[in-house]
């Protein structure tokens, strides 16, 4: 098994830079999601992985080897495409089987009557039918081998253009949002199918969504990307919890995140609504800063509660969760709060109530985005 890396990867096309020093190392085995908004380089990061596309600086690795200026088909790196790129002439099974037709057998033993009458041909393509029979079937499509594309529905066509990548055995796996085009509850299901067969299969595996909960789902790590540059690339859990900037802790989760700007004061704390909300910020006073708290770490409590006022705008009830939206006291901004429906029972729209956030749950960022330090025994909740 040989893990595969993308180092110090830049690209631009026509001065336009799409790619800014990106490095990502996949460990043999692993499962990683590169996810970002559109436009972000995504597909341009795989497509160089692939060797369809070539970086103006940098380097690809699959294990030990350099891959930088080697062809796409001497890789050993299978591709699965958003558009499933099938042959629409060939059935299902004979799509399968092309990479092992294109491998096993020559240009003459391929060539249709001809080839069949050239030595070895028949045993090959009996080999090569057997492969396409075992794969089909560990993707449950053996019913579906004399089909054509135009024949089958999005997910099933999906799983052919799986079982066309699987049949080769490769190193590496890059998939291009292989989900998009599939109804929201096929996705999820073949998601967890996707995560089954990575699991059996434990091949290194590049995986490209700009879905933040399938690459939170799926991944073994996550890379978020923007603008060309890798923000963050570490588990599921570390880029929800402890994102390093920002436009992570925007992007990752759902609902976003709650933003509020502040100011470092002489003491290093930063207030909200006149109360002290966070202390033992690692900046400046006067450090004009942004506080970051998720919509679950929101407890909300009577109007005569300690806390930051607030009064509920609307309330969104989604069967396992309630989402509460609140504005703050004196136009200080607009929150979530995600609660259990139980929770939210009590509450109705334009009820006064008071907000506090479960000490340990305030992430700080400085003005260009990046995580400031903030000394975790002297974290505050809202009532302090
Ligand atoms: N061959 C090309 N020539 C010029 N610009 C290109 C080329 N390929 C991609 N780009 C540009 O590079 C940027 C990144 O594209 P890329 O497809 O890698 O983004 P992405 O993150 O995969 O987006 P999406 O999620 O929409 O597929 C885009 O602005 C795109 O227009």
């Amino acid at each position: 098994m040989s893990g595969l890396a993308l180092r110090g990867i830049s690209k631009a096309y026509g001065g336009n830079h799409i790619l800014r020093d990106v490095t990502i190392e996949a460990k043999p085995g692993e499962f990683v999601a590169l996810v970002g908004p559109s436009g972000c380089g995504k597909t341009t990061l795989l497509r160089i992985a692939a060797g369809l596309d070539h970086p103006d600086r940098g380097s690809v690795w699959l294990g030990e080897r350099d891959m930088t200026a080697m062809r796409p088909s001497g890789r050993d790196i299978a591709m699965v495409f958003q558009s499933y790129a099938l042959y629409p002439h060939l059935t299902a099974g004979q799509n399968i089987a092309v990479p092992l037709a294109m491998r096993n057998l020559t240009v003459w033993q391929r060539l249709p009557w001809i080839g069949s009458l050239l030595p070895g041909q028949r045993e090959t393509r009996a080999e090569i039918q057997r492969c396409v029979f075992e794969t089909a079937r560990s993707l449950k499509i053996d019913h579906l081998l004399d089909r054509k594309p135009a024949q089958m529905s999005g997910g099933q066509r999906q799983r052919v253009a799986l079982g066309r990548a699987l049949v080769r055995s490769p190193a590496a796996f890059l998939m291009d949002e292989p989900l998009s085009n599939l109804d929201a509850s096929l996705r999820v299901h073949t998601r967890s199918e996707i995560v089954e067969l990575h699991r059996r299969a434990g091949v290194t595996t590049l995986y490209v969504t700009h879905d933040q909960a399938e690459a939170l789902s799926m991944a073994d790590r996550v890379a978020v990307m923007m603008g060309g540059r890798l923000l963050q690339f570490d588990t599921p859990e570390a880029i929800y919890g402890n994102p390093a900037h920002i436009e992570v802790a925007r992007f990752i989760g759902s609902p976003q995140i709650n933003l509020l700007a502040g100011e470092v004061d002489a003491a290093h704390g930063i207030r909200i609504g006149g109360r002290l909300f966070v202390e033992g910020v690692g900046a400046t006073p006067g450090t004009r800063v942004t506080i970051g708290f998720r919509p679950e770490a929101i407890k909300l409590g009577g109007s005569s509660q300690a806390g930051l006022g607030a009064s509920v705008k609307r309330i969104e009830f989604l069967g396992s969760e309630t989402l509460v939206f609140l504005e703050l006291a004196g136009g200080g901004g607009s929150l979530v709060a995600k609660l259990a429906p139980a929770e939210a029972t009590v509450l109705n729209p334009g009820q006064a109530v008071t907000i506090a956030v479960a000490s340990g749950e305030v992430l700080v960022f400085g003005s260009d985005g990046s995580r400031l330090p903030v000394a975790p025994a002297m974290r505050m909740a809202a009532n302090g």
